[in-house]
């Protein structure tokens, strides 16, 4: 049995396996422009942030009716479960899909699907948090939240990523000032390729409860003090950062170093049809790769659960806590 953990940086989009993609092309009649799933799996080399995004936007063209959103969760949350995660806080990009004439509901009701019946059919909790794109207007954020008012009983909170440098958190001011007063959760990503100083502005401007990545912070002696001080958790995704080329190698991850600093670290996936591993092997890669001990993994896999979005949930947070605390590495 796998360790008991929660996903907290997922983006359900970046689940796409090239297998399902070429289903649901058949399904809706779209072309790739890709032979077969081999071609497409050759075409996963990535410069940096932008280069991924550009397959990961163009992939998205066959996500088109509720089945496919659902279908979607669904291998997600199969493959997930299988990985020892417990609870999954799942990202979705809404102008990713309203852009290309797909309907908000369409895509909110069809993840519903799936996440309604999730603890049932594969044991995990979930909560949904929907993200802005960062490289979209500051006008096109607050659009997609007003659209998204008749969903908020399926929506957590909100998030903010896509291309990182240039677009400071302080954009999004107005959009997170709406968010809070509706009462969702803020989390955003900042300090993936973005400078430290996008991490200040996401906790100072944005008031986020957590930050997505966050590795640059390392960069920032005075800011990992705060974190720390802060207890304000990081989601991390190493096989991302190798895949991204943030980090040269797993092997020069600073995950050792950022936990030896006091830093909430939670370990996370990203986009694991892309970037080679769900959850369970971002865990093993980092076991292997850093020689991390049980009791740092223990560690890795408690942050999780404290820092989700289970306040609403306390019960079953304790639940899944006692789990860790009472694992049996073999
Ligand atoms: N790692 C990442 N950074 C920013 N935006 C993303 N969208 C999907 N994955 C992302
Ligand atoms: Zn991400």
């Amino acid at each position: 049995m796998p360790l008991p953990k929660a996903e907290l940086h997922l983006h359900i989009e970046g689940t796409l396996e090239p297998e399902l993609a070429f289903e649901l092309a058949a399904r809706n009649d779209v072309q790739l422009p890709y032979g077969d799933t081999d071609a497409l799996r050759k075409a996963y080399q990535f410069e940096d942030l932008q280069s991924f995004l550009n397959l990961y936007y163009e992939l998205m063209a066959v996500l088109r009716t509720e089945q496919d959103f659902a279908d979607l969760a669904n291998a997600y949350l199969a493959r997930a479960a299988a990985q020892g995660v417990r609870h999954a806080e799942i990202f979705f990009d809404p102008q990713a899909h309203t852009k290309r004439g797909v309907e908000l509901g369409t895509v909110v009701e069809g993840l519903w699907r799936a996440l309604e019946r999730s603890q049932a059919d594969h044991g995990i909790s979930t909560r949904l948090i929907m993200c802005f794109l960062r490289d979209d207007s500051a006008e096109s954020a607050m659009e997609t939240l007003r659209a998204a008012e008749p969903y908020l009983d399926r929506i957590t909170g909100i998030g903010l990523d896509s291309a990182e440098v240039g677009h400071p958190p302080v954009k999004f001011r107005e959009v997170y000032e709406a968010a809070a007063a509706l009462g969702l959760r803020r989390v955003a990503h900042a300090g993936e390729e973005g400078p430290p100083a996008y991490i200040t502005e996401a906790l100072d401007v944005l008031g986020v409860e957590r930050v997505d990545h966050g590795l640059r912070c390392v960069e920032d002696p005075a800011l990992v003090e705060r974190l720390v001080r802060e207890r304000v958790p990081l989601t991390l995704c190493p096989l991302s950062n190798v895949r991204l080329r943030t980090v040269d190698t797993l092997a020069d991850h600073p995950l050792p170093a950022m936990l030896d600093a006091g830093l909430m670290c939670t370990v996370n996936s990203d986009d694991p049809a892309y970037f080679g591993g769900y959850a369970g092997d971002n865990f093993d890669a980092v076991r292997s790769a850093l020689g991390l001990d049980r009791e740092r993994l223990r560690e890795l896999a408690r942050n999780s659960f404290l820092a989700s979005f289970l306040e609403d949930d306390e019960e079953l947070r304790a639940r899944y806590l006692a789990e860790v605390e009472g694992y049996e590495f073999t």
